[in-house]
């Protein structure tokens, strides 16, 4: 069976456990995050994210979302610290959203969700590759940053700017110099809890590090997002909307805070 899954009516979330059982196993993502049932633990440390631009290198549009993607040949875009031992590095990062303001993220907040969320995908360099990574349960580790409507983010214009040049699924574009950490917001405060890939292959092998505070986007820089398309150039054009898989069950998992 071809494993076209997506986002739509005939090939989403519903239908991937056909071609991925994984999908109903214990510990898949995303999920609700109910702030007071989190347990805050003293013990969890600050996040460590040390970034170096030189190492992003271009812009894809890869027919589910589009991702900007960075060197990883070195230790010099690094996560580390935080609820993670060793180090993680940086591979790329990606977003999810939705065709109207009111939905669009993949994990909710006390049911609430965002119109759209940010992923930035680090690899365990225990391991000799992110491809072995992503099949190890300690193997990868995605800060998720949570974007509300608010005022235009000018950070995020320099992204949004390059989504012209890569319309349409395969289209690929340079891509240099860019500091995800004018991405992040202020406060790195974050929950934290062990998941998995939200997208087939759904791999278990997800340290998710989920940001408290939001950043701001307007809704002008949101129809930028959804001016993206699913399909290839010449076929019949689908707008990249509502890219997201929705909350699964927490199974027993306990959500941790780095926060009171
Ligand atoms: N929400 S999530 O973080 O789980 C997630 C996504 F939701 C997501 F849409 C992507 S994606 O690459 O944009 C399209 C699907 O591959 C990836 N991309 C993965 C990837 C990351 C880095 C480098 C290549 C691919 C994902 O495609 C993947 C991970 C591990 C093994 C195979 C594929 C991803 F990790
Ligand atoms: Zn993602």
């Amino acid at each position: 069976m071809s494993h076209a899954w997506g986002y739509g009516p005939y090939n989403g979330p519903e239908t991937w456990e056909k071609g991925f059982p994984v999908a109903n196993g214990p510990r898949q993502s995303p999920i609700n995050i109910i702030p007071n049932q989190a347990l805050y633990e003293r013990s969890l440390k600050p996040l460590k994210l040390k970034y170096d631009p030189s190492n992003s290198s271009s812009i894809l549009n890869n027919g589910h979302s589009f991702q900007v993607d960075y060197v990883d040949d070195e230790n010099t875009s690094t996560l580390t610290a935080g609820p993670i031992s060793g180090i993680y590095r940086l591979k790329q990062f990606h977003f999810h959203w939705g065709a109207s303001d009111d939905r669009g993220s993949e994990h909710t907040v006390k049911g609430f969700m965002f119109p759209c969320e940010l992923h930035l995908v680090h690899w365990n360099t225990k391991y000799p590759s992110f491809g072995e990574a992503a099949s190890q349960p300690d193997g990868l580790a995605v800060v998720g940053v949570f974007l509300k409507i608010g005022s235009a983010n000018p950070r995020l214009q320099k992204v949004l700017d390059a989504l012209n040049a890569i319309k349409s699924k395969g289209k690929q574009y340079i891509f240099e110099n860019f500091d995800p950490k004018t991405l992040l917001p202020v406060s790195l405060d974050y929950w934290t809890y062990d998941g998995s890939l939200t997208t087939p292959p759904l791999l278990e092998s997800v340290t998710w590090i989920v940001l408290k505070e939001p950043i701001c986007v307007s809704p002008a820089q949101m129809a930028q997002f959804r001016s993206l398309h699913f399909n290839a150039e010449g076929e019949a054009p689908c707008c990249m909307v509502d890219n997201y898989r929705p909350p699964q069950p927490l199974k027993g998992r306990v959500v941790r805070s780095s926060f009171k």
